[in-house]
């Protein structure tokens, strides 16, 4: 299974410009997690941050025990190991086959035999879908095959933590729709955590567990795909319907009387029309659609079960359209615990968006988060 990567007070800047300040969230491990954010809010600086290629000034990155801010170059190196990353243009070595690029990080950073070397690399690209384009080159090859190559790539030194810098960029629909379909069957089959930076609104609302918006400087939500796709925020919901109207302008910044002005007009027009989430605050149906599910003949995610778990232990930190939108995706027994009382309705976790594992359960022992039964943190 993957593993739980803790942010906490994360602050970076380049000069005199910062970037954002004080993220914290946690990604759950195994789970899915897609950040959002307008162009320029820093969403591929927190994924340099995460693998240790930017060092904010301010705050932490806790993996398995190491703080990737503050840990010795060794100690990257090593944790470095633990992550896949598919860059926004495959970042594939032109003037190499796929399999030479696919088997580049085995001959860099391990000892395996040649023969070892093409069993993963041959398992990889099968997992892909790539089977028989190995001595294709990156230039001879569609846009959608070249995201899957650099897939593969990622996947060979079998990552606990998956990051994906803009998967869709210039992919058509269909592709879109078939590497989405893809990042879910790899999830199902490997159990790693997955973060998906991306501007696209349907795999925000079909892929992932957790949702996150990063906007002016700092995390503007995190938290269960729920509380995103139910949520009133102006600013998420602008986001979600890809709309002029809100508080997101060309430039990033608009006048408070204009944003409350456009909101007017909007919710004089009846609202956010395609997600049902509306003026009256209309929530659930389909504003949370359902999430994509492994191909038929896959295992299982084993990231649900643990996930319902985690939501079912939070589900009194919600609002009540979030709270209804996570009940209708839980099963019965869960749904019975919450009701028993079993998790007492506590102080709320800030937002939602930080948590930890409930001391002796099978998250705890792995390193995952959940609220404990009294919600400490
Ligand atoms: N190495 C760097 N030095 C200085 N400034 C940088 C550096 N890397 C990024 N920036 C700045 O940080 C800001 C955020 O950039 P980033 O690429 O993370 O945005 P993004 O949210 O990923 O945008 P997009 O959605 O367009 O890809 C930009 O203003 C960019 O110019």
């Amino acid at each position: 299974m993957g593993v739980a990567v803790h942010v906490e007070g994360l602050t970076k800047s380049f000069g005199s410009q910062n970037i954002w300040s004080d993220v914290t969230l946690t990604l759950p491990p195994g789970e899915i997690s897609v950040m959002l954010g307008p162009s320029g809010t820093g969403k591929s600086v927190f994924l340099k941050s995460l693998v240790g290629l930017l060092k904010p000034e301010r705050g932490s990155i806790v993996m398995s025990d190491t703080d990737i801010v503050t840990c010795s170059e060794r100690e990257l190196y090593d944790v470095r190991r633990l992550f896949g990353v598919l860059f926004q243009d495959g970042a594939l070595f032109g003037s190499m086959n796929l399999y030479d690029n696919v088997a580049f990080p085995l001959r860099e950073h391990t000892k395996k035999s040649e023969a070892e070397v093409r069993r993963i690399v041959l398992e990889k690209m099968d997992m892909v879908g790539l089977t028989g384009t190995e001595g294709k080159l990156p230039g001879e090859i569609s846009g959608g095959m070249r995201k899957r190559a650099g897939i593969a790539r990622a996947l060979v030194l079998d990552p606990e933590v998956i990051l994906f810098d803009e998967p869709d960029s210039g992919l058509d629909p269909v592709r879109v729709a078939y590497l989405n379909q893809l990042i879910v069957d790899l999830n199902a089959q490997i159990d790693a955590t997955f973060l998906i930076v991306t501007h696209d609104i349907g795999t925000a609302r079909t892929v992932p567990d957790n949702l996150g918006l990063l906007f002016r400087r700092h995390l503007a939500m995190f938290g269960p795909r729920e509380q995103l796709l139910t949520s009133q925020e102006p600013v998420v919901r602008q986001f979600l319907n890809g709309r002029r109207e809100g508080p997101i302008g060309m430039s990033e910044e608009k006048d408070v009387a204009q944003v409350e002005a456009e909101m007017a007009a909007l919710e004089a027009r009846g609202g956010d029309q395609h997600n049902g989430v509306g003026p009256k605050g209309a929530s659930g149906g389909e504003a949370v659609p359902p999430q994509l599910e492994p191909s038929p003949g896959l295992p299982e995610r084993k990231a649900v079960r643990r996930r319902q778990e985690r939501v079912a232990r939070m589900l009194h930190t919600f609002d009540p359209a979030t709270a209804e939108a996570i009940r209708a995706s839980l099963p019965q027994d869960l749904l019975a615990l919450a009701d028993a009382g079993v998790y007492e309705p506590t102080a709320a976790t800030p937002s939602g968006r930080h948590w930890r594992a409930e001391p002796g359960s099978e998250i705890a022992a792995t390193g995952a988060g959940v609220p404990g039964p009294r919600g400490e943190r």
